[in-house]
């Protein structure tokens, strides 16, 4: 056990002088993982939503820890992402004036494949949100089981009310920067909140300019230029056929469920879209002023609404009025407290869904969470969810369809071939079916719940990968 000891180095220095440290007593494993959280909190105390992530993976492995004490060193290698860029961005408004915005990349484990994760524009973005998203798509991106290390990136740019041009002008700097450390074979970023295919589009060009070569280093790109069928509708998809695969393994379907949904981005809509072909009875979608309700339901004409508003319009989800006699909007508000649903979907942005609103989920009658967003329930309403017996999708499994489909594209690339939408959306419903699979046979194994078994399912295959690679 010794070479597993953590703590201070053998000798220390006291006024100058060396002298030999008392032996230090062996630590249990449990003091170890403490320990290690001690070091990682230390190391960056202002980083709380990295942190947030990283305490509820530490919460699921003492089980793995236990059984293999060798991985508590490789989980604190793993807290430090390889790499972190920082880096201006400069650009011009359209009356001519510079604005300057933070840009990062955050390469955080390339174990598996090269770094892989979205791009977010949105004026909460810090290192510490970037962080927890590259954090957590380590573990996703090993769930979906393609050859995907894990990244995030972004900028505190906020696209609202941004004119076209001036959103090119942004991407186009944002890329002169990024362009020197991503590739095809290091690191492929692609979209995430506030990143759609017209951002991704302004990056691809950007790169191509500054490197003149023409190859995969973004996924969802559009079609015509090597984009893949299905990558659009794959998270929200994904998500809704997780949420299909815990109602079957639990003798029941989507059918005629009621299903609060929130946000009304892309993960929303193709949420929202998948439930309606399924036969679920989405109820409710939102954005960041306020959300919309629809009693009995929203039809496919209501979700084309919303589409309109959201990517043609660029306005707010309050538009939606103008196109429904029978949706009402609470201003301000979430939907969770204002529903009576069987399932919640949130799919807007972190910490979306907190204690109270578990409450009242469950007050309602609610028996399903499925996370759409990336970590959208707080640590304490994810408890009171498991207490009252509600089943619980976690994010880094019951969104890693958008990814998986990224990787996806990344294959299409290299064979320089596009396969059909049929062909794509079936390896997509067969990753998520993987996926559950995967998540409930390690829940199973190590006595745990979902969130558990998908933490660990996807740590110990990036763990038993970075044992074999060295300490690198
Ligand atoms: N795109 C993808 O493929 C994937 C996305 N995700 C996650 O899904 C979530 C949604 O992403 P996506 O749909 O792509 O992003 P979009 O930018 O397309 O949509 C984001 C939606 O969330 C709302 N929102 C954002 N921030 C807040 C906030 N602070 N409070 C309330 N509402 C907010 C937005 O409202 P408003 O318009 O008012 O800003 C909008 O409705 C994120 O957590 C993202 O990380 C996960 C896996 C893959
Ligand atoms: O498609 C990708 O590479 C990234 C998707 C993403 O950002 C996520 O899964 O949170």
């Amino acid at each position: 056990m010794e070479q597993y000891l953590t703590g201070a180095a053998p000798y220390s220095i006291a006024n100058g002088v060396p002298s030999k440290r008392a032996e230090p007593k062996e630590l249990s494993v449990a003091e170890r993982v403490e320990a290690l959280w001690e070091r990682v909190k230390k190391r960056d105390p202002h980083q709380p939503e990295f942190l947030q992530a990283v305490e509820e993976v530490l919460t699921t492995m003492g089980a793995v820890f236990e059984k293999r004490p060798e991985l508590v060193t490789v989980m604190e290698r793993l807290c430090e992402p390889e790499r972190q860029l920082i880096f201006r961005v400069p650009w011009l408004d359209d009356e001519g004036n510079v604005h300057v915005n933070r840009g990062y990349r955050v390469q955080f484990n390339s174990a598996l494949g090269p770094y892989k994760g979205g791009l977010r524009f949105h004026p909460s973005v810090t290192l510490s949100v970037i962080k927890f998203l590259g954090f957590e798509q380590i573990f996703k991106n090993s769930l979906t089981t393609l050859p995907l290390g894990g990244g995030k990136g972004g900028s505190d740019f906020d696209p609202k009310g941004k004119s076209d041009n001036e959103i090119m002008r942004f991407c186009q700097s944002f890329m002169t920067e990024l362009f020197r450390h991503i590739g095809a074979n290091t690191d492929v970023p692609a979209g995430d909140i506030g990143v759609g295919g017209r951002e991704v589009g302004y990056m691809f060009g950007q790169y191509k300019r500054l490197a003149n070569n023409f190859s995969g280093i973004l996924t969802g790109k559009g079609f015509n230029w090597g984009g893949s069928n299905i990558r659009p509708e794959a998270t929200g998809y994904g998500v809704v056929y997780f949420a299909r695969e815990i109602l079957q393994d639990a003798g029941d379907s989507l059918e005629g469920k009621r299903v609060a949904v929130s946000g009304s981005g892309n993960v929303a809509q193709f949420t929202v879209e998948k439930l309606l072909d399924l036969g679920a009875v989405p109820v409710s979608m939102s954005d960041s002023s306020g959300c919309v309700i629809e009693e009995d339901g929203f039809t496919r004409e209501g979700l084309a609404a919303v589409m309109e508003i959201k990517n043609v319009r660029r306005s707010r989800i309050k538009a939606y009025l103008e196109a429904s006699s029978t949706a009402k909007f609470v201003e301000g508000e979430r939907p969770w407290k204002h529903v009576t649903v069987d399932i919640a979907m949130p799919a807007a942005t972190q910490n979306e869904l907190d204690l109270e609103d578990a409450k009242a989920l469950v007050a309602c009658g609610c028996k399903l969470v499925v996370e759409a967003a990336n970590m959208p329930s707080t640590p304490e309403a994810i408890h009171y969810l498991h207490e009252n017996d509600v089943q619980f999708g976690p994010a880094k499994a019951a969104n890693a369809g958008g990814v998986a489909v990224s990787g996806l594209e990344m294959s299409q690339n290299s064979l320089r071939l596009q396969w059909s939408r049929e062909e794509v959306d079936e390896r997509l419903r067969g990753i998520m079916k993987n996926i559950f699979a995967s998540s409930k046979a390690a829940m199973d194994e190590y006595g745990t719940h979902l969130q558990g078994g998908a933490n660990i399912a996807g740590f110990l295959k990036v763990a038993d990968s970075m044992l074999a690679q060295g300490a690198v």
